[in-house]
């Protein structure tokens, strides 16, 4: 089903329309556009309450640059619904997200509007500099390069290297800061603070309306109007303004607090903004959700809602008559707490996903001992390295693929002092709809070529809980375990918490001919193949090896005496991953039977459901069970 769009956006094909519309039409398209995003996400599902935030400011953007030729770019995309809609992509966005469909965030290959691949955050400003540091080199004066960034991604450290570096060029570079108040969860730190204090500073607002009123007066002057406004506007900062300004200071020339959501006044400032040169930031005020109202109060469920009735605001949950298994997160952040009640050494920490990731449930029971650190996956490795200095026992919780921007941190700070830092690594596999962007793909690969890491995967609930346990105890080193997003298979997932020997494998059924070899969550698909095969007489052996380092020698030993052919499974890349360690195995001792490695190839997927993007990788249950067929149907030869 199609929406039906309103009738000034029924004309927008691109940008260029958007131009042709009268300034008293803006408001109207705005309000079009908004109930589009409403009416298509309720029903396709996808990022709700950011595109709604900016949707005066997309419009007004649309309007008064000449993209694509202008360089905009979005942080994190995940609010660039509005951008895709006026930019040719109307009449597919139903497709947003869906296998094959449009992707959920900006991307170079879909479209020339959308200037650079985005999905993790913080990335905008460091990329709109290169573009206007690449135009000047080539003579390009006119171009602009605008760089949208929330107040959530401005936490990060990549941001205010940007910064940084782009103050001390004369680059042509518009930074507009989104400034909701909210990340994912309401944002946090000193940085939040700051802005909100000028926001609501009487002075500073004083300030710059004055300016404003002042650089309104100067541009009757005509060409030299922008020198001399920029001459006043300094002029009024340097004399009226006592506070410091921490952009100004960081040599941008810093304008607003301005209604994020007033597109007339809008259009009239980024009109200014365009003559002045330089490195310059727009400070506008927007509300998450904007327009909705539901979205507006309850600012993190709406977030990203799942499907929901657009009158009722009833968000639609599958109703199951016996009791389901809890998600992965939720064992992961109930467990902390009992984890936490019973080890004082115990600390939770987040880099701006607690509701994600479920460590909302500690920071609430102990807000002393958990820790959202913002958007700052980096200083989350190295803060709870120091605290395990110190003798605590940080359980970092990272997503897997936001994990790899911090990478130096886990080797540099952690591995190489050996200290004693749980990895949570959730969204491990495929993430599902984000696409590759937050594919949990790499991590086996890229935490086992680290010394004194261990590496380890759940099969289900009570594995969490169990590795978890073991990882708490004393001088474990580093520790990863990985998990999925989603559900697990276990509804009594509440078992008694016991040790695991690190390094050590289970045996799920002994068989013949062929052992499948299987670490965390994935392992469940083969026990299906298992049972399906068993009404056949079929009985290949299944072996959750539940750590990929250390690996189970002894289980592998054992393993290779008993079968002639191997097949590994892992929701991770096939290079260097837990196939790989089977490998090195085998080929260190000598060992020649057949492997089959099912995993992640090296290519990148797009986005999808899990098991639609399992099966293109070749690791569902058919192609488990495909591969187990046809290796029973080879005969080996030599041994
Ligand atoms: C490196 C990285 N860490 C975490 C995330 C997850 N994430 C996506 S959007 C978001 C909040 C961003 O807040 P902000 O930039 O203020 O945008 P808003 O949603 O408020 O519009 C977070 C934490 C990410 N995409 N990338
Ligand atoms: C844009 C972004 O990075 C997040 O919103 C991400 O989509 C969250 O993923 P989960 O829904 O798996 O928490
Ligand atoms: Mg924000």
């Amino acid at each position: 089903m199609t929406i039906e769009p309103g009738p000034l956006l029924a004309n927008i094909d691109s940008p260029d329309d958007l131009k042709k519309l009268s300034q008293d039409q803006l408001v109207q398209v705005c309000q079009e556009l908004r109930q589009f995003i409403i009416d298509n996400v309720s029903i396709y599902g996808g990022h709700f309450g950011a595109s709604l935030g900016v949707v005066e400011l997309t419009v007004a953007l649309h309007y008064i640059f000449k993209t694509p030729y202008d360089q905009l770019v979005w942080d994190v995309g995940h609010q660039a619904y509005g951008h895709k809609i006026l930019t040719g992509r109307r009449d597919v966005f139903h497709t947003n997200r869906k296998y094959k469909g449009l992707s959920g965030f900006p991307k170079r290959k879909e479209s020339e509007f959308d200037t650079f691949g985005v999905g993790h955050s913080s990335t905008s400003i460091s990329a709109a500099l290169g573009m206007a540091v690449a135009s000047q080199y080539k003579g390009e004066t006119e171009k602009q390069h605008i760089a949208v960034i929330g107040d959530g991604s401005m936490t990060a450290g990549m941001a205010f290297e940007a910064l940084n570096h782009a103050g001390v060029t004369n680059s042509n570079l518009l930074v507009i800061l989104n400034d909701n108040c909210m990340s994912i969860d309401p944002n946090v730190g000193a940085l939040k603070e700051y802005l909100t204090d000028i926001t609501t500073s009487a002075t500073y607002n004083k300030v710059r309306d004055e300016i404003w009123n002042i650089l309104g007066k100067i541009s009757k002057f005509g060409p030299n109007a922008q020198q001399i406004a920029s001459k006043v506007e300094s002029g009024i900062k340097a004399t009226l303004l006592k506070q410091s300004n921490l952009f100004e200071s960081l040599k941008f020339r810093y304008f607003g607090p301005v209604d994020g959501h007033d597109v007339l006044h809008l259009t009239s400032v980024l009109n200014d903004l365009k003559n002045i040169p330089g490195p310059k930031l727009l400070h506008c005020v927007t509300v998450k959700g904007k327009g909705y109202a539901l979205a507006e109060k309850d600012q993190t469920k709406w977030h990203s809602p799942g499907l929901f009735d657009k009158i009722t605001g009833e968000i639609y949950k599958t109703v199951y008559e016996k009791p389901q298994p809890p998600k992965y997160q939720d064992v992961f952040g109930h467990t902390m707490v009992e984890l936490a009640e019973q080890n004082d050494k115990i600390m939770g920490i987040t880099p701006a996903m607690p509701s994600g990731c479920s460590l909302n449930i500690m920071m609430k029971a102990m807000p002393d001992r958990a820790f959202d650190v913002g958007i700052a996956e980096q200083h989350a490795v190295t803060f709870s390295a120091g605290l395990a200095t110190q003798g605590l026992v940080p359980f970092c919780n990272i997503y897997s693929s936001f994990m790899q921007r911090a990478y130096d941190q886990v080797m540099h700070d952690v591995c190489l002092q050996n200290l004693n830092v749980v990895f949570c690594l959730d969204r491990a596999g495929f993430a599902g709809a984000d696409g590759p962007t937050h594919h949990g793909s790499y991590d086996i690969a890229y935490m086992r070529c680290l010394p004194n890491m261990i590496v380890s995967a759940p099969m289900n609930e009570e594995e969490l809980r169990n590795l978890m346990f073991t990882a708490s105890q004393p001088d474990m080193g580093p520790f990863t375990i990985r998990y999925p997003r989603g559900e697990g298979v276990m509804p009594e997932w509440r078992t008694p918490l016991q040790k695991i020997e690190v390094g050590k494998g289970r045996v799920i059924q002994e068989g013949e001919e062929v052992a499948i070899l299987t670490i965390g969550h994935i392992g469940n698909y083969a026990v299906e193949v298992c049972e399906k095969l068993a009404l056949e007489g079929l009985k290949p052996g299944h072996y959750d090896m539940r750590f990929a380092k250390p690996i189970d020698e002894a289980i592998l030993h054992e393993i290779m005496r008993r079968y002639d052919k191997i097949i590994t499974v892992e929701d991770g890349c096939l290079q260097g991953g837990f196939g790989s360690a089977v490998l090195e195995f085998l080929a260190d001792n000598n060992y020649t039977a057949k492997v089959r490695r099912l995993g992640i190839p090296d290519k990148y997927f797009e986005h999808g459901s899990q098991l639609q993007l399992q099966h293109e990788a070749g690791f569902a249950p058919q192609d488990i069970e495909k591969a187990v067929r046809e290796m029973m149907a080879q005969h080996v030869l030599v041994r």
